[in-house]
């Protein structure tokens, strides 16, 4: 293992073998603990796409309100759940496939696609900015972010974020789209660790088997994230977990890491000396 293999796995605290169950407890006493910490907190958001890791999240979360609202007699404890469409979804039926398993307190919906045209159309009409498809695609993400912050704020609640390792390492997230959160309950897990979790969860296997995927691009709907980054999370798992991967993959992977390492701070200042390193 490199040295950078070896700082990476420590910064991002990934564990080479985990018990599915600890796992499991630990995270959901984390989301518990906070709440009981901040007596102003009484509920979770977090935006459900169908995808692995809202749904896995998502779970956590609802587990851990139920459990707070039975030890305390307090029915203010919910989990909020929030779907946020840009238009249709692509894969609408996982959302709600994810909803039926996690069981959410409180489920809303968000069409995000109104807000995001009107500020790429104001860009183009009277800045003459052409907002392209990428781009647009992390407008969504942020857009996503605002009506997660949006309800939080009006319900006492803080946000969750699904960034976990295998994304962190990549720096596969909208720098303060879906990468802004007040919590996050995966840290530390690689993705076949979140698997794992939700395997021992008892989801359905089309929840855990789905296709990680952004889907933020019009003109490549449902691209995957492994398509995207040009590595497999099975290399980046590895990688993780202080096995051997091809140098090929090492290469992409660790280019990825330093590439996003800007995301890994808060906005530079003067006094920072990381990104001269
Ligand atoms: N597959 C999809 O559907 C899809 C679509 C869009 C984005 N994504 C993914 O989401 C992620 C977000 O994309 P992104 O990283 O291009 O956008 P981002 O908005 O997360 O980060 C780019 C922004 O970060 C800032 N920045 C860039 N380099 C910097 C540096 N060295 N120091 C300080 N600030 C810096 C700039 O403001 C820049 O606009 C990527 O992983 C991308 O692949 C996926
Ligand atoms: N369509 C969506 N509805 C609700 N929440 C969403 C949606 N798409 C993304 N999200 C949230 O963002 C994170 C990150 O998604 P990635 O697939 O990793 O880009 C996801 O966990 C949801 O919380
Ligand atoms: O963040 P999610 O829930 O959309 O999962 P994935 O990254 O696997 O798409
Ligand atoms: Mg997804």
């Amino acid at each position: 293992m490199t040295e950078l293999q070896q700082l990476i796995i420590r910064n991002l605290q990934v564990k080479p073998h985990i018990n599915a169950k600890e796992e499991i407890a630990i995270r959901v006493a984390f989301l518990k603990d906070y709440m009981k910490k901040h007596p102003f907190l009484h509920t979770y958001v977090l935006g459900i796409s169908g995808g692995q890791d809202s749904t896995l999240a998502g779970k956590l979360a609802q587990l851990a309100m139920t459990e707070l609202r039975d030890e305390t007699g307090n029915s203010a404890y919910q989990f909020i759940a929030v779907r946020l469409p840009y238009g249709i979804q692509n894969d609408e039926e996982d959302a709600k496939k994810a909803l039926e398993f996690i069981q959410p307190d409180k489920s809303v919906v968000v069409n995000v696609k109104p807000s995001v045209d009107a500020l790429v159309n104001e860009l183009k009409e009277h800045s003459q900015i052409n907002i392209n498809d990428f781009n647009k695609g992390n407008i969504k993400a942020r857009q996503r972010m605002v009506a997660q912050y949006a309800i939080a704020s009006q319900e006492n609640g803080a946000v969750i974020g699904t960034d976990h390792a295998a994304e962190n390492l990549t720096g596969f997230f909208t720098k303060f789209g879906d990468g802004a959160a007040d919590i996050l309950p995966l840290f530390g897990l690689n993705k076949r660790q979140g698997r794992t979790l939700l395997k021992e969860l008892n989801a359905d296997k089309s929840l855990y088997e789905k296709i990680p995927t952004a889907d933020l691009e019009e003109n490549k709907p449902m691209i995957s994230d492994e398509d995207a980054l040009g590595v497999t999370y099975e290399a980046i798992d590895n990688y993780l977990e202080g096995k051997q991967v091809s140098d090929e993959d090492r290469k992409t992977i660790e280019t990825w890491y330093k590439k996003a390492e800007h995301k890994r701070h808060l906005p530079i200042t003067l006094g920072d000396t990381f990104w001269k390193e």
